[in-house]
């Protein structure tokens, strides 16, 4: 279901602006070039992978798109329009380092986020707490990592933004979590219309839902792929990452 979805989705969204386009992109942090000519792609409707090793400039590259910072150069276009903190609303971010108040309970900051966002779904939010397995009434302090991580993802998949971005969404979550919140993220492409862009280590249990793999290593775009067209050259996503950077 999700591969017809995908093929839909790619139909529909011929013609239109992409969702997430990176034009030269460069960055310096402390001296240091993290990014440098990162000019890559990302159709509205699909899904994503950020794929490349630790310190490669997956998470600095989310933040420019997320206007959290201004690229150093270059341009990253978010549908058309420059991204920036007024395109907060366009897009739903999952940050790598979580930062929920842990005085709260999840109830309590659900009730929060829900007011915060107004693109909030009460029903994505029920479907999604059960899905994830997310008890309500535990207060955020007291969370394992993969507890509050499943709360993060909840967090960000309830809003109805047409561009989700998320970073590391797996951190600290066991097999079978990680397993649920991958068939959450195959639900939420059911409806057609959203973009995901997921940077993450786990290649194996999300190999199945990409649509395409971006590989970022050392600060620049090591390569992009449909993952259709390495199947039918007889690859899989994991067997492309280790030609890329073994
Ligand atoms: N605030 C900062 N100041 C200086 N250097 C930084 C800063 N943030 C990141 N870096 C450096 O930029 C490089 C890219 O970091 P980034 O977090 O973007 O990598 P990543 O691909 O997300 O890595 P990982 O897979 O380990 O999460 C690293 O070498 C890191 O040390």
């Amino acid at each position: 279901m999700g591969n017809i979805g995908n093929v839909e989705n790619r139909a529909a969204s011929a013609g239109k602006a992409p969702a997430i386009s990176c034009r030269e992109v460069g960055m310096t942090l402390k001296k240091k070039k993290v990014l440098a000519n990162v000019t890559f792609e990302v159709e509205a409707g699909s899904l994503t992978g950020l794929l490349g090793p630790n310190g490669a400039g997956k998470s600095t590259l989310m933040r420019i798109l997320t206007g959290l910072v201004p690229p150093e150069t270059g341009r990253a276009d978010l549908f058309g329009a420059p991204a920036g903190p007024e395109r907060l609303g366009v897009l739903s971010f999952l940050p790598d380092r979580g930062q929920l108040p842990p005085y709260l309970t999840a109830g309590e900051w659900l009730q929060f986020a829900a007011s915060l966002y107004p693109d909030w779904s009460k029903t994505a939010e029920r479907d999604l707490a059960e899905e994830l397995g997310v008890d309500r009434a535990q207060r955020i302090g007291a969370m394992s990592r993969g507890e509050e991580a499943r709360l993060q993802l909840l967090t960000c998949l309830s809003r109805q933004a047409p561009l989700i971005v998320l970073d590391e969404p797996f951190t600290g979550v066991d097999l079978v979590s990680r397993e649920r919140i991958a068939s959450a993220v195959v639900g939420e492409m059911a409806d057609g219309e959203r973009t995901f862009l997921i940077a993450t280590h786990d290649i194996r249990e999300m190999e199945q839902l990409f649509d395409r793999i971006v590989l970022v290593g050392k600060g620049t775009i090591q390569g992009s792929y449909l993952v259709d067209d390495l199947r039918r050259s007889g690859r899989s996503v994991e067997s492309c990452y280790r030609e890329v950077f073994a």
